[in-house]
């Protein structure tokens, strides 16, 4: 009998895009906790100290920082694209505007904790990631994720923002 092959071939994208689409929900909270407030939405302050906690993470787990953070600046656009469908949404049609403001000092933790497991997945597919099934395996786990999450196309859409650097090779 053949063993059955360890590394990359056992790794799995799936934990990668289970995490992004958990971070492209959040999105709604977020853009709930903004609306009608002077919050903005692109934030650069937070993004920065979103990316130097991951890429210091990525360090402390011995994993690829620069990698990581490629990866979390298209996670970050694609929580905006998110948070802007909702806004035009909104100002479309105020009936479906939030009428509770959740707090985003709260929803923020989740976001932290969401990251954190985020480096890890990112760190855990690094042999994956480099391997030329990444881009069909990808995209069968985003199909397999937006299925099973029943993702409306804006979620969907954002969920395909959040994955493009996933694939790429380091060189680049
Ligand atoms: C999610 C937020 O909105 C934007 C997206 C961010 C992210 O995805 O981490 C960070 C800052 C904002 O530009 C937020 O403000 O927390």
């Amino acid at each position: 009998a053949v063993a059955a092959p360890a590394g990359p071939v056992r790794a799995s994208l799936r934990p990668l895009v289970e995490l992004s689409a958990e971070r492209v929900l959040v999105a709604d909270e977020v853009a709930a906790a903004k609306w009608g407030t002077d919050s903005p939405i692109d934030d650069p302050a937070r993004e920065r100290e979103v990316l130097d906690a991951v890429a210091r993470q990525a360090e402390e787990l011995g994993a690829d920082p620069v990698a990581t953070a490629r990866i979390f600046r298209d996670q970050i656009e694609a929580s905006k694209v998110v948070q802007r469908g909702l806004y035009r949404r909104w100002a479309a049609d105020p009936a479906q505007a939030p009428t509770d403001r959740p707090d985003l000092g709260r929803i923020r933790l989740e976001i932290n904790r969401i990251n954190g497991e985020l480096v890890r997945a990112i760190a855990d597919s690094a042999a994956l990631r480099e391997a030329p099934s990444c881009g069909g395996r990808l995209t069968a786990g985003a199909a397999a994720v937006v299925h099973g999450r029943r993702l409306d196309t804006l979620h969907t859409v954002a969920l395909g923002r959040s994955l493009p650097s996933v694939c790429e090779r380091a060189e680049r």
